[in-house]
């Protein structure tokens, strides 16, 4: 029934959509969802009894249907991980989110990885749909393709030449915080690093003179954080698609965060690229920026049926949403396990000092030394990149859809059937000696474990899964690297930092790190 539900809300337009939050609002229809959602309860509840093994996997038990094991997984994350590997293998079935789902870890994951019929954004897409969250943009415009050919065409070979408009942005962002004091306490880093990001990456993306716009970099900056926390899972909506795709699609029509985000970036975007085009068409003296969005304008099509600011801003939103919140998140991570451990930044300022000295560079050069080629040399520090994320409270996610047409039969004998997802276990691969290479002590912290090891922080597979693996893997992980150990070799060599509050991991999916700490200029 629901599956029917679902079936006839895609192929609703907008208007029909309205009218069924008129109903879906309304006594009747209270009524109704509560009835629909009774029945599916009893229903599931007839269908599940504990069974050992489902679909080829066994499967965890779980008393309530719909809530399934969600509750065990949300409770402790890690312990649900750790006790169903232990008791069941790498690859089970587990009933999270609302559905049964095949968990993979282990070897398998590449099974998934390497086959071209799974795909993350269509899963993606069931409980996080750009193009309804913010309410714009055609379907086909919101998917990964167009914006991965962005960022391997446009941005990574080009890394080299913005590594001074990203030095500068940053400085900037520091700048901003302190406000002219030298020394400040802060309550958190993400703020601060969320601010160096958005400054640095709107300046690669929508030029140096838009980086300047307040306003625009409000919407780099929280944008995606807006959306998130608007969708902070609610269990009794999670087992029912069609509720959770209505949720989305209510939030983007009606959320006045959506609505001040498409604004801002329409205020700022539209002249400027309007006055591009101009001068593009007039002035044959003009002199072209050096940005992603002039790359877009002179070499990239656009569907003829929407007008071309449209399209601009559904580009730059996906780009947004792929970079900013993820890279500030990674830089939050570091730099929380560097003020942790604070023996580190020794280790880190000496690497440095030898680069500089082997370079021949001034050892009182400014942050403006940080070039992509210098970086790549701080082995020690891509050594703590790499640490720190594969620490992370990262567990059951990436949700993959199978989009073959035939069943699947998985090395370990779990059969994936046409249009049912997968989540990859994170947890268990970072963890696991075994598939890390024989690593010891995988549980602690140790940062300079992959010194000579060839494993850098952006080299993917089933050893380190923070950026996907496979053809899909993060095409912006370059970048995303290059910002974050680019600020972190910046903040240590300027300032002194230290926690003045006990770090604190989070323990469940979401969260970042956290505790307050100092930044003071240094006196060299
Ligand atoms: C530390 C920061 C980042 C993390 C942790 C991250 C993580 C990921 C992950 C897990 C995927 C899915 C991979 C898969 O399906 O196997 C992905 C895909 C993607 N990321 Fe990132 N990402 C980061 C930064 C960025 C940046 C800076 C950009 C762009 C400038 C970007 C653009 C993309 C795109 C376009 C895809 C889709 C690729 C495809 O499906 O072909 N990401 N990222």
């Amino acid at each position: 029934m629901l599956q029917y539900v679902k079936e006839l809300v895609d192929r609703l337009d907008n208007k029909k959509l309205e009218q069924i939050k008129e109903v879906a609002t309304s006594k009747e229809g209270v009524i109704g969802i509560t009835a629909s959602i009774v029945l599916a309860t009893a229903y599931s509840y007839h269908k599940h009894t504990t069974r050992p093994v489902s679909n080829g996997s066994p499967l965890v038990p779980y008393t309530f249907p719909l809530v399934g094991s969600t509750m065990e997984y949300r409770k402790s994350p890690e312990a649900f991980c750790r006790k169903w590997h232990e008791k069941l293998g790498p690859v089970f079935r587990a009933h999270l989110f609302g559905k049964e789902v095949t968990v993979i870890g282990g070897h398998e994951v590449k099974e998934v990885f390497l086959d071209k019929h799974f795909d993350f954004f269509a899963a993606l897409d069931k409980t996080f749909n750009l193009r309804l969250l913010t309410g714009g943009g055609r379907p086909e415009d919101f998917k990964a393709d167009p914006i991965r050919k962005i960022v391997t065409k446009y941005l990574t070979p080009n890394l080299d030449f913005y590594t001074d408009r990203v030095v500068k942005r940053f400085q900037e962002g520091v700048d901003d915080n302190l406000k002219g004091a030298d020394s400040k306490e802060f309550f958190s880093v993400y703020p601060l690093v969320q601010h160096m990001v958005a400054k640095a990456s709107a300046s690669i993306f929508v030029g140096e003179n838009l980086a300047n716009n307040a306003l625009l970099i409000d919407s780099f900056k929280n944008m995606v954080i807006d959306v998130g926390s608007e969708l902070i899972p609610i269990p009794w909506i999670e087992p029912f698609p069609t509720l959770v795709y209505i949720r989305m699609w209510y939030f983007g029509k009606n959320a006045p965060s959506t609505r001040r985000h498409k604004q801002q970036l329409r205020a700022a975007i539209g002249p400027e690229l309007e006055d591009r085009i101009h001068q593009m068409n007039t002035n044959p003296e003009w002199k072209r920026p050096n940005d992603i969005l002039q790359d877009i304008i002179e070499k990239e099509e656009h569907p003829s049926d929407i007008p071309y600011i449209d399209f601009i801003i559904t580009m730059i939103t996906a780009i947004i949403f792929a970079s900013i919140h993820t890279t500030s998140e990674a830089a939050t991570t570091v730099l929380y396990r560097i003020l942790d451990n604070p023996e580190v930044i020794e280790a880190l300022r000496e690497e440095q000092d030898q680069v500089f000295r082997k370079e021949g560079i001034d050892e009182n050069a400014g942050a403006e030394v940080f070039t992509r080629s210098i970086i790549k040399q701080f082995v020690k520090l891509d050594s703590v990149c790499r640490e720190s994320s594969r620490l992370k409270n990262e567990f059951i996610k990436l949700p993959h859809a199978y989009e073959g047409t035939t069943p699947l039969k998985l090395s370990n004998g779990a059969i994936i059937k046409p249009g049912e997802e997968v989540l990859i276990d994170i947890w268990k691969n970072h963890r696991d000696p075994e598939i890390q290479n024989d690593l010891k002590d995988v549980e602690q912290f140790k940062p300079f474990r992959f010194v000579s090891s060839e494993k850098q922080a952006t080299k993917v597979g089933e050893d380190f899964l923070v950026f996907g693996m496979g053809r899909h893997a993060c095409p912006g992980r370059w970048f995303a690297m290059q910002e974050v150990e680019t600020i972190i070799s910046m903040i240590i060599r300027e300032y002194d930092i230290k926690a003045t509050t006990p770090v604190t991991y989070p323990k469940s999916e979401r969260g970042m790190p956290g505790g307050k700490f100092r930044l003071e200029k240094r006196k060299l």
